[in-house]
């Protein structure tokens, strides 16, 4: 048993939106592993049978993961809890059967380029993560290409985006465990959806994401589009940070989460995203630093119907980018060499993966970002064009 599960009900503070949330919390070493929460909105009946079917797999994922229910914080154990959940019928936990031995070891097959000590390459999954329940891709192609320091970042051989339906999810927990990548961010289970509308309220949105390695100059180039083109910069860093010292309920676990370089739970940002865009008065945002993961985007998509009018994509090498952020000064808990690298490691896990997802729709504007300030903007300018201001 890895560790003690932690579950309460909650009023989020942040959101209208995301009411309430089921959160589990996983005590160490677990909480590295798992650790996150389920946005409960209840909008109509199928949402709430969509939220339960959710709330099951998550569960089954956590009695997998074997961890125990035991009270603790005074919050109170995770059974009676989940019996609590209104709407619900009761959810007991699943039947796990017990997990067979560990098959031999498998080379990786003639066709396959990555060798069996490549990242690059993955046997096949132990029968215990049978429970996939998306479609794989072949082995060779599951996992992005090893992690070179000061190199620049290709895109990731990653299996091409899964067609929008509510049969397929992003990988479990058990799935990315088998593949043998960090879990660095919490998992929200949420369905992939084409449902943009694009408003906000009565408001007709424009949002831009700016993604790109952590020092490749987002906040920088966006403050220039800011004066030129009118957008509003929204950084989902400097939400999550202003957020923490506002001595917020989530402030701890924010600040843990930045001085780790892991990413914050999705419904955190969005929420803050949100509210940041609905008391603005402008409809044209840049989200800087977002979506971050899978579970960002998805997440994002599903609870806002936003989807972006393209990707800003600043393509720097981890050495330029390592030299700027060391210089960068701003006393950032988050700038010291340790954590620098391990938010390299996250850019290229999960970040990569969701450029590469909008790459596939034709929704992504690469910048070479290595090249002085004035001349990146240069290359800025010309994508904002149909943006400029006409006053
Ligand atoms: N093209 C560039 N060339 C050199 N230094 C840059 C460039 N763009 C940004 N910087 C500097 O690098 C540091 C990181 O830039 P910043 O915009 O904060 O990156 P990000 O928002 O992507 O983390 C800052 O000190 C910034 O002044
Ligand atoms: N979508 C996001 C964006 C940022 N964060 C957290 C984790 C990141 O390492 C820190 C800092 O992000 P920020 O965008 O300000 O900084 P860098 O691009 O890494 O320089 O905030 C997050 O958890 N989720």
């Amino acid at each position: 048993m890895p560790s003690v599960g932690v579950c309460r009900w909650r009023s989020s503070p942040l959101s209208a939106v995301l009411r309430r949330s089921f959160v589990v919390d996983l005590l160490p070493p677990s909480r590295s592993q798992l650790c996150g929460a389920v946005p409960c909105d209840f909008p109509s009946p199928d949402a709430v049978g969509r939220r339960i079917r959710l709330l099951k797999i998550w569960w089954k994922e956590l009695m997998v993961l074997g961890a125990t229910t035991t009270a603790a914080s005074g919050v109170g154990p995770l059974g009676p809890v989940l019996g609590d959940f209104p709407f619900a019928e009761k959810l007991a936990p699943p039947v796990v059967a017990p997990t067979p031995p560990a098959p031999p070891p498998v080379s990786p097959p003639a066709n396959c380029h990555a060798s069996r000590g490549d990242a690059a390459w993955a046997p096949p999954p132990h029968p215990s993560a049978r429970r996939a329940r998306i479609k794989r891709p072949p082995a060779c192609l599951r996992l992005p290409p090893p992690h070179h320091q000061h190199t620049h970042h290709a895109l990731p051989v990653i299996p091409p985006p899964r067609p929008p339906s509510s049969a397929h999810r992003p990988p479990s927990i058990q799935d990315r465990r088998a593949m043998g990548t960090v879990v660095d961010a919490p998992t929200v289970v949420t369905e992939n959806e084409e449902v943009a509308v694009n408003m906000l309220g009565d408001k007709k949105v424009t949002v831009v994401f700016v993604l790109g390695g952590p020092g490749s100059g987002k906040g920088t180039q966006c403050a220039n589009i800011v004066e030129h083109f009118g957008f509003t910069h929204l950084s989902a860093g400097d939400l999550l940070r202003a957020e923490l010292k506002s001595g917020s309920e989530n402030g701890t676990m924010i600040e843990n989460m930045i001085k780790e370089g892991k990413i914050v739970p999705s419904e955190v940002t969005i929420a803050l995203l949100k509210e940041a865009m609905i008391k603005n008065d402008n409809d044209k945002f840049l989200i800087d630093g977002f979506p971050r993961n899978e579970e960002n985007r998805a997440a994002f998509e599903h609870v806002t119907k936003i989807s972006p009018a393209f990707v800003l994509f600043f393509d720097c090498s981890e050495e330029e980018m390592e030299k700027r952020l060391l210089g960068r000064n701003e006393g950032r808990v988050d700038d010291n060499i340790e954590t620098i690298r391990k938010r390299f490691k996250v850019f290229v896990e999960s970040s990569l993966p969701v450029i590469e997802y909008y790459k596939a729709k034709d929704k992504v504007k690469k910048i070479d970002a290595a090249k002085p300030i004035a001349e990146v903007f240069e290359d800025v300018k010309a994508i904002f064009a149909p943006y400029a201001k006409t006053a």
